[in-house]
């Protein structure tokens, strides 16, 4: 049995008589893709937030690396890496100032960032883009970015919040060759998605409807469940009766 990185029993957020995330439980393993999928207001923003030690649960249990939600939010923070297309680098600095200031936030020595930054360079192919402006990049190289940036640190878990929203699908196809790479490496990929081709590349999805998670299992599975070809299909089941959302 492979390791249990993020363990979750019953965690749950209220606001008020509102339950944003309602009894979740879920297990998520060492160097999994796992999908956090659901419609608009399901609750996948608040889940994850609480999972990286930014939101205090009402009720319930949880450890994310090992680490207690409650208590050891300091230990999550740093064994966890986080993109999302709200947060994400400096427009105004360089390609090599975004590194270097991203990698002494995670507290990385001189020598580490130096071939920490060499690597990821010529990894990415942006040698001739080093010492030009985040701004001037297209969207894709931005998201690559990102997502190697937040690798920086070996944290165990990296939590993805829609990274790829707005790009094309060789782009994003693309994108997801850096998510395999790092999962064959033992980091667990913990992905928010809209779109249901890349619910396909995960090992494990669940689906989650007006705050609780409704299905649970790989995408083959889930499609041989539902008698359907597609996760779009599934995606489309389960969530046509959600009463929040847009
Ligand atoms: N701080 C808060 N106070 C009150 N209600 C909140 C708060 N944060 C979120 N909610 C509500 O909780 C529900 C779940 O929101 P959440 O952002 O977690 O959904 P989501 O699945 O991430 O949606 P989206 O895909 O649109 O980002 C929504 O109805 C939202 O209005």
């Amino acid at each position: 049995m492979s390791e249990t990185v993020i363990h979750a029993e019953n965690l749950t957020k209220r606001f008020g008589d509102f339950v944003a995330a309602n009894a979740l439980t879920l297990e998520v393993y060492k160097g999994e893709i796992f999908g956090f999928l659901g419609a608009n207001g399901a609750g996948k923003t608040t889940a994850m937030r609480m999972f990286c030690g930014l939101s205090i649960p009402t009720s319930g249990k949880a450890t994310i690396a090992g680490y207690d939600v409650y208590r050891q939010t300091d230990l999550i923070k740093k064994n966890i890496g986080y993109m999302s297309q709200k947060f994400s680098l400096y427009e105004d600095l360089t390609v090599l100032e975004n590194i270097r200031f991203f990698g002494g936030i995670y507290e990385l020595s001189n020598a580490q960032l130096k071939s920490k930054s060499d690597e990821l360079i010529t990894q990415l192919g942006l040698q001739h883009e080093a010492k030009k402006l985040v701004s001037g990049l297209p969207l894709g190289w931005k998201q690559k970015l990102s997502f190697s940036v937040a690798l920086l640190h070996q944290p165990k878990i990296v939590f993805l919040d829609e990274p790829t929203g707005g790009v094309d699908p060789v782009t994003r196809r693309q994108f997801w060759d850096l998510i395999y790479d790092a999962a064959d490496k033992g980091v667990t990929i913990f992905v928010t998605t809209h779109y249901m081709d890349e619910a396909e590349y995960c090992n494990r999805i669940s689906i989650m409807v007006d705050g609780k998670i409704e299905a649970l299992d790989s995408p083959g599975n889930l499609k041989k469940h539902f008698q359907v070809d597609s996760m779009h299909e599934v995606f489309y089941q389960l969530a046509r009766g959600a009463k929040r959302g847009e």
